[in-house]
């Protein structure tokens, strides 16, 4: 076989080692937040609390109920806006439209100016710059995603 028909396992390899690359960084980060200590939550970004107020009268439209603040670390933003993130790869087209490659790198970027950790968003703004959105297919965002999430992790 000449060039012009390169070994049809040659691919499959490939796709092959950068999944265990990937599993293996997934196996490396578990390991590490096993002996990490849980996330305080002695200094939260943001309390999430219930606009709802049930004393108040029934005047308008809503019932506001005031509920007991949840305190949101930056280690709890992170992993559910991960967990956000890799859901959206896990389920991103094999072959994406014009739109779904625009929305995704919008979407990023958007991230970058508002995700509520003023320090994160910076950063993850220079991360940006550094390795801009790869979103031509299933597996090219998947792998952009897993590689930018270890340059985060990594700072
Ligand atoms: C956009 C963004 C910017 C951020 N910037 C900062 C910052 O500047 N400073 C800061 O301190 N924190 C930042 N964070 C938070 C940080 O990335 C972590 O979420 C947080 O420190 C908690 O880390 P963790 O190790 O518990 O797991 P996380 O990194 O939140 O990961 C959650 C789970 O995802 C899995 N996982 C890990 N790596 C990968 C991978 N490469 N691919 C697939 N799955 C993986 C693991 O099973 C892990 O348990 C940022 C988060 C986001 C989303």
């Amino acid at each position: 076989m000449g060039s012009e028909n390169p070994n049809p396992f040659q691919a499959l390899f490939q796709t092959v080692e950068r999944f265990s690359n990937c599993v293996q960084t997934h196996l490396a980060n578990f390991t590490q937040q096993a002996h990490r200590s849980l996330p305080t939550k002695k200094n939260p970004l943001i309390s999430i609390s219930s606009s709802i107020n049930a004393d108040s009268p029934a005047t308008n439209t809503h019932f506001l109920v005031k509920k007991p603040a949840a305190p949101v670390t930056k280690e709890e933003l992170g992993r559910a806006t991960w967990t956000f993130l890799h859901t959206l790869a896990a389920q991103y087209p094999e072959n994406p439209t014009r739109q779904q490659k625009k929305d995704v790198k919008e979407l990023m970027s958007i991230l970058s100016r508002m995700y509520p950790c003023q320090e994160c968003a910076d950063h993850f703004k220079e991360v940006l710059r550094a390795n801009p959105v790869m979103a031509g297919s299933h597996d090219e965002f998947s792998q952009w995603l897993c590689h930018v999430h270890n340059v985060v992790n990594r700072r």
